[in-house]
């Protein structure tokens, strides 16, 4: 089984990382000096347990690749529709493609059935260059759990969790799914293929689309944000407009707003990725984590205020940066 991770960052870093040590067949496409570090030097990975290096396959050109069974994609949402192009030399007649990108998916509207089957989404999606440069039939959705970190050139530090949950868009145990949970679990990670990826999706978009915006504004660390009375109120109403939205799309949350709250205080002193990228200097995620949601109210007729007046003012703030 041939893997490719295209993006290979921090996520998929550690997922290479984990998967080249298990004796997988995975090359990796990063760029830059985390490329010629790997290249040079492998890939070092710092988990809790002890670092290791990996030596991995990898390059900045797909086409050295060729043909792949699965392509991982772990780029920054804005950075998948200017690549597609790029990535055709990854992608065979069965190529699936698994989207391990944070935010609402490009390919939601795919086998959702209903009135807005087939719905293409701007945000996430501009001008439908996934939609129609890979396909959405060769899609497999993706929850990515862990966070890590690049912490310099080729060194990848693992800082928690290791659960990718997998989900077909129609809801289905495919062989491909089956066959991915199975080699990703060969390599320590884990990879449930659930019956209902869009209500794990909303569970975790619920805490990037209003924690990440206001960590952004306040520079406020998770377990701040979360309890302060105004900040918590602003999430709340975010993720109150969020939950109508999903629900007229027949999400079913598995539990309440008060309860995501909690666990994101529960985190502790974090950083977002947000406020990570804001103050690093790198582009900031908004389209995918608020921007996509506001559409989503939009097409299902939702009003969203609370998510109106973050989204103007996190998106003011990502262009006074030039970050956005
Ligand atoms: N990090 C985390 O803890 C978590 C991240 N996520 C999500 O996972 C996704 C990936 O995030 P993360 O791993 O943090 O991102 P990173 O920025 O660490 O990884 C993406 C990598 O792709 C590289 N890249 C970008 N464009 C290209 C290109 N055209 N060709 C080759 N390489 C390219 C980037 O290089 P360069 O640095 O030069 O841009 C970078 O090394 C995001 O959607 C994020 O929200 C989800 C859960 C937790
Ligand atoms: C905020 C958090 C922990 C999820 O809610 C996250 O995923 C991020 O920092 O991007």
């Amino acid at each position: 089984m041939k893997i490719c991770i295209f993006g290979a960052g921090a996520i998929g870093g550690y997922m290479g990382a984990k998967l080249a040590e298990a004796g997988a067949d995975v090359s990796l496409v990063a760029r830059g000096p985390h490329l010629k570090a790997m290249r040079e030097n492998g890939l070092r990975l710092i988990e809790e347990n002890g670092e290791r290096t990996a030596n991995v396959v990898a390059s900045d050109d797909p086409a050295d690749l060729g043909p792949q069974d699965y392509v991982i994609v772990t780029l920054k949402a804005h950075s998948v529709p200017p690549v597609v192009p790029k990535m055709q030399p990854l992608i065979g007649e069965n190529t699936t493609i698994v989207s391990g990108v944070n935010g609402v998916p490009w390919w939601y509207f795919h086998k959702l059935g209903g009135a807005l089957e087939g719905t293409r989404l701007e945000t996430v999606d501009p001008g439908n260059a996934q939609w129609d440069g890979f396909g959405p039939d060769r899609v497999l959705g993706c929850v990515v759990y862990p966070a890590a970190e690049v912490i310099e050139p080729g060194v990848v530090k693992h800082i928690e969790g290791n659960r990718f949950s997998l989900g077909e868009p129609d809801g289905s145990k495919s062989e491909r799914a089956l066959a991915l949970s199975k080699a990703l679990a060969s390599a320590g990670l884990r990879a449930p293929v659930r019956p209902k990826i869009r209500d794990e999706i909303w569970v975790k978009l619920w805490g990037n689309l209003s924690f990440n915006p206001i960590s952004a504004l306040t520079h406020a660390t998770l377990d701040v944000l979360c309890t302060d009375p105004g900040t918590q109120a602003v999430a709340r109403n975010m993720m109150v407009e969020a939950q109508e939205i999903a629900e007229k799309l027949g999400v079913k949350f598995p539990i309440d707003v008060d309860r995501r709250i909690k666990g994101g205080a529960e985190v502790g002193a974090h950083r977002t990725s947000m406020l990570q990228d804001l103050d690093q200097g790198r582009p900031m995620e908004i389209d995918a984590l608020v921007g996509s949601v506001q559409e989503l109210g939009r097409v299902t007729g939702t009003p969203t205020p609370t998510i109106d007046t973050v989204l103007s003012l996190v998106a003011l703030r990502g262009r006074v940066a030039g970050l956005y």
